[in-house]
């Protein structure tokens, strides 16, 4: 089982920023910290209606941090025109609905291949690692294929929420969904991650899961860094993830 990867999130530093229409915090202090602190990766997500991370952002955090910078973006030609111009090292295609409060699920890469095929395409062929955000389903999972995405990214947002619930019958579906097209994924030599709505608690099960490379978190650790500090959340969350594997 080879080392879980974690991704930080830096979105909600931008939306504090944001809050003020200023220039503080800055979500590029954010990554550096990451960085310095033994994170594997950004993740950024440039929504069409740029409440968080802002388009200069992207240059910013790539000029200030070596760390892989993986962009969450909808599947629309101004944003593979951005994710082009940047190069990313991936860029994960992600639903997005102008009136969410965030992304409340995974991309329907089934229905919309269609719209998915040539922007798989034309990301690839830029070199950029394609990664969809899905529903840990069969038929999700064919259509990654499908689409002959690298990379998937399992929307752990039930699982969390049942987490929150205290449903523990529902925690158990959704981790063995997880569990099961992880398993499926690797078989078909496509990398799964996981992300969203995960926390300190809620954790250690995913991380458990040994298919699974990468963890990418955001909201709960920099609400956490407001209370301990950036540096010290990621530490956490990191011994965490070590100790489920
Ligand atoms: C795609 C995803 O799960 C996260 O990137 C999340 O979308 C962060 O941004 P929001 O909190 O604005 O949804
Ligand atoms: N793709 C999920 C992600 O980047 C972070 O989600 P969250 O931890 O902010 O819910």
């Amino acid at each position: 089982m080879g080392r879980l990867r974690l991704g930080v999130n830096i979105d909600h530093v931008a939306t504090i920023r944001n809050a003020r229409g200023g220039d503080h915090p800055d979500p590029v202090r954010a990554a550096e910290i990451v960085a310095r602190v033994g994170g594997d990766g950004i993740t950024a997500h440039l929504r069409e209606d740029r409440r968080h991370i802002r388009d200069e952002d992207l240059r910013r955090i790539q000029e200030a941090t070596d760390l892989p910078l993986n962009l969450e973006m909808a599947a629309t030609e101004e944003m593979l025109a951005i994710a082009l111009a940047h190069k990313p090292h991936a860029a994960c295609i992600v639903p997005e609905k102008r009136e969410e409060r965030t992304t409340e699920g995974g991309l329907d890469a089934a229905g919309l291949h269609n719209q998915l095929a040539p922007i798989c395409a034309r990301l690839a062929d830029a070199g950029i690692r394609v990664s969809l955000f899905i529903e840990a389903s069969e038929k999700q999972l064919e259509a990654a294929m499908r689409l002959g995405a690298p990379v998937v990214e399992f929307h752990t947002g039930e699982y969390a929420h049942a987490w929150i619930d205290g449903d523990r019958e529902k925690v158990a579906r959704e981790l063995k969904r997880v569990t099961d097209m992880a398993a499926l994924a690797v078989k078909n030599g496509i990398e799964p991650h996981a992300g969203h709505g995960l926390t300190y608690e809620n954790v250690q099960p995913i991380a458990a899961i040994p298919q699974i490379a990468e963890l990418n978190i955001g909201h709960y650790l920099i609400g956490e860094a407001v209370f301990v500090g950036l540096e010290n959340a990621v530490l956490r969350m990191r011994e965490l993830m070590d100790a489920a594997r």
